[in-house]
């Protein structure tokens, strides 16, 4: 599928550019034979008139006996075999040809893609109005949706059994239907979606209004007929349980009606965080520093790394233009062929898998592979003073619409069935998280547990460690990476294991890291 990463939308575009050009030449062809057609239409005619002026005196003519039988038997079997022509068939080959041999989009990447704009919806509170008129937190990026467009978006979600979205989706398309000139969607239809999502929602007496509209429109409606009986009977039967006590009236009841969805653990709170709403403590900013990181190594004290503290306990660090743009340039150029979508490890099989929760595109790249891999390597193993022998390669990921991954730990949990105990490399140790991409808009990295955001920015790079020195996991370095909103996300990451680092982070308990890169 293409909707994962934005590196293979931009594809799309090349696509669209040849239908378009194949759309257009067919029409040329059609309107050629049509051309032709109206030629001998005409030619047909004035012959006709001309004849029709004296008919005995043309037809007592052997010539033009002659070319009037003619006309009507050679001459219109040409027509009729010009009429006959099928030019689309050549054409819809042609987009056949391209379907398999061109990047295209499947009905599986429109509801992706579906998925991902209400993910988007929710998780920064766009309202839907505004989302329609191709706003994103007040800035315009795109075109308006039209009501069919809304009408899709809501036919997606009703088809995922997201009932909630599905009346967003349905009402928007409603109010601008009404300001159509050229109607793009039948009300009707709307109107059909809208009662039964309701309903699905749980709002009968709504459902049953809806319905009875729909009914105005189309009083022969057999799905709608069968409906409004059915939720009047559902309402006469809510009534006689119901026992209403004096006083008491059933709107009442009416109110509880409604979407409700309960939360996550810490789903707010991690929403929150993404809109870059939640800062850190005061206390814990005002003790938060930006340094220069030698790490005794004699390389350094010449061009030691620019170091940001973003957060105390776990310690989370932002080095700062440790990546060039030309290694970056490198880096997606190799990686960009080679995307497939990202997968996450069932915990309870080991089994590697694609995931809702895990929107992107990934590859990995090999240190003999390009010079600017090997640097890289080289340079985390400055950065962090850790040894790389037994890190994984270089990881890249791009993410496409609405892409994310939501809240996990980078390292195995002791009940997880995983792959690190194969490669006898121990657990992943510390991520170094390449930023390779300003992002517009969302696509922060952040960790929910402490209520810590980081926020990409291009040729940075993130640092942490995801164990103890006792080797147990940090639960704090809980993280994600928040749906982006506007922009492309590029990131890479290498991911450091415990082996080799027996003499760099000793195993004790009590071992501050700053040790390590200050
Ligand atoms: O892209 C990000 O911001 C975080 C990615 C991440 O956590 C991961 O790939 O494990
Ligand atoms: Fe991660």
């Amino acid at each position: 599928e293409v909707f994962t990463a934005l590196a293979d939308l931009e594809d799309l575009l090349s696509t669209e550019s040849v239908l378009i050009e194949t759309l257009e030449n067919y029409i040329r062809a059609e309107e050629q034979k049509l051309d032709l057609l109206k030629r001998f239409a005409d030619i047909y005619q004035k012959q006709h008139n001309l004849a029709s002026e004296d008919v005995q005196l043309y037809v007592s003519n052997p010539i033009n006996a002659y070319l009037l039988v003619k006309r009507l038997t050679a001459d219109w079997k040409q027509v009729e075999s010009l009429m006959g022509t099928v030019i689309s068939h050549d054409y819809l080959m042609n987009i056949t040809y391209f379907k398999e041999t061109l990047k295209f989009p499947t009905d599986e990447d429109l509801n992706g893609a579906a998925v991902a704009l209400t993910r988007l919806q929710d998780t920064y509170r766009l309202d839907t109005s505004s989302l329609a008129r191709g706003e994103l937190n007040g800035v315009k990026y795109s075109a308006e949706l039209s009501a069919a467009d809304c009408f899709e978006l809501g036919r997606q979600s009703y088809n995922n059994g997201d009932y909630y979205h599905t009346q967003l989706w349905m009402r928007e398309a409603e109010a601008r239907l009404k300001r159509e000139a050229n109607e793009t969607v039948d009300q009707s239809d709307i109107l059909e979606y809208l009662a039964f999502s309701t309903y699905k929602e749980g709002n009968i007496p709504l459902a049953l209004d809806l319905t009875n509209k729909l009914l105005e429109i189309l009083p022969t409606h057999t799905r709608a007929l069968g409906n409004k009986v059915y939720y009047e009977e559902e309402i006469e039967k809510s009534k006689e349980s119901f026992i209403p006590k004096k006083g008491d009236d059933e709107s009442d009841d009416i109110e509880n009606y409604g979407h409700y969805e309960p939360d996550p653990y810490g789903r707010e709170h991690y929403e929150n965080l993404c809109r870059g709403e939640t800062q850190l403590p005061a206390e814990m900013s005002a003790k938060l520093r930006c340094r220069y990181a030698r790490n005794n190594n004699p390389f350094l004290l010449i061009a030691p790394f620019k170091l940001e503290e973003m957060h105390l306990k776990p310690d989370l660090y932002m080095f700062h233009d440790v990546m060039s743009d030309r290694e970056i340039e490198t880096v997606k150029r190799l990686a960009q062929p080679r995307l497939l979508r990202a997968t996450v490890q069932n915990s309870k099989t080991g089994e590697l898998e694609i995931a809702q929760y895990r929107i992107s595109k990934s590859a990995w790249l090999k240190e003999h592979e390009h010079k600017h891999v090997a640097d890289i390597a080289r340079r985390v193993e400055d950065m962090t003073g850790l040894n790389m022998a037994t890190a994984e390669e270089l990881q890249v990921v791009n993410y496409g619409i609405g892409g994310h991954y939501e809240p996990h730990f980078d390292f195995a949990r002791k009940d997880e069935k995983n792959a690190f105990k194969s490669l006898g490399t121990g657990n992943r140790i510390a991520t170094v998280l390449f930023y390779m991409s300003d992002v517009s808009q969302g696509g922060a990295t952040v960790f929910p547990v402490v209520g810590a955001a980081l926020w990409p920015k291009k040729g940075a790079a993130a640092f942490w460690y995801n164990l103890h020195a006792s080797g147990d996991g940090d639960v704090l370095t809980r993280h994600a990476a928040c749906p982006v909103l506007a922009g492309s996300k590029w990131v890479s990451n290498k991911w450091i294991h415990e082996r080799g680092q027996e003499f760099r982070r000793p195993c004790t308990p009590e071992r501050p890291p700053e040790d390590l890169i200050a």
